[in-house]
């Protein structure tokens, strides 16, 4: 078990969490842009200080504002991912994740792991031969080399097109529980939140608003069709308003009654339902 309890004075509130959360489980941290989610993993990482708090992984302490006690960074078991992969320029593939590993007795795992992620015909090339989702693959994979207790991923695959990042999403999920490393992510992605979560932590200025099962939270109905979009524009009519959403790489424009128009603003993000079978669907056809 994993507990975290924080309070750091920001720029305009204070951040004030606490979250408990079981050990083995993917976890989601999901708000708006400035909540504080960064925050909350550069803390536990130790890049940065709460004023208050406590941290607490599997029984060891890494932070205990009470105790006096502060691991350095170096000594909390931690992988970090970020959008920007972070990766060593002038090493080769193998060699990036050779360099994380605990102990060179472990050579092995590199094959294993660049196998994992398809990249194994690559060990000695130049990471610069590597396109934006390989350089993200194995960003991961060095990740989960190091064996951490905690992994902890910052809007991972943000900079990837989307077949790229649904693809990294499975490869994530199996990398996680074959591993089983209690994992934290950061995401604006409802999608990608709700799909790979067991828990989801809801954040507004600096504190949690609720938190639960993706399928609870979100209010997502297996027996439903579930899309989830963004609001971008909306415009009224005579007879209803019009909203354009963006539904992954699409926009679709859809009619919304005088109820639904009035309640949504640009940047909301909704979750499109219908009932399965009731819906009219045709293939496309291409010639
Ligand atoms: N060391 C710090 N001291 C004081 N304030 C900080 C510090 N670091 C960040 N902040 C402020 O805390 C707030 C939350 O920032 P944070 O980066 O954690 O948000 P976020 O939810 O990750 O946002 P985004 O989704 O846009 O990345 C911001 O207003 C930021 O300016």
């Amino acid at each position: 078990m994993i507990e975290i309890k924080l309070k750091k004075k920001l720029f305009t509130f204070e951040l004030n969490v606490d979250l408990t959360i079981k050990s083995n489980n993917f976890i989601s941290i999901f708000g708006p842009s400035g909540a504080g989610k960064t925050t909350i993993l550069r803390l536990i990482a130790g890049l940065d200080k709460p004023d208050w708090g406590y941290i607490c992984v599997d029984n060891e302490v890494w932070f205990s504002s009470k105790d006096n006690i502060s691991l350095p960074v170096r000594l909390r078991k931690i992988g970090f991912v970020f959008q920007d992969y972070a990766l060593f320029e002038n090493m080769s593939v193998g060699k990036n994740i050779e360099f994380a590993l605990e102990s060179k007795k472990d050579l092995n795992v590199v094959d294993e792991l660049l196998e994992l992620v398809h990249l194994k015909e690559y060990k000695n090339q130049k990471i610069s031969l590597l396109s934006g989702g390989q350089k993200q693959r194995l960003a991961l994979i060095r990740a989960f080399a190091r064996k951490p207790k905690l992994l902890l991923l910052d809007e991972p695959m943000s900079a990837l097109d989307l077949p790229l990042r649904v693809n990294l999403q499975d490869e994530l999920l199996l990398l996680q529980k074959k591993f089983n490393i209690t994992s934290i992510m950061v995401s604006h992605d409802i999608s990608e939140v709700a799909k790979l979560s067991d828990h989801v932590f809801f954040i507004n200025n600096g504190k949690i608003t609720k938190h639960g099962d993706p399928q609870t939270i979100f209010d997502i109905d297996a027996n439903n069709v579930n899309i989830f979009g963004t609001v971008i524009d909306k415009k009224p009519g005579d007879l209803f308003g019009m909203l354009k959403v963006l539904i992954g790489n699409s926009i679709v424009h859809m009619p919304a009654n005088t109820e639904q128009f009035l309640n949504l603003s640009i940047g909301d993000k909704i979750l499109i339902t219908t009932k399965a079978f009731n819906f009219s669907l045709k293939k496309v056809l291409l010639d």
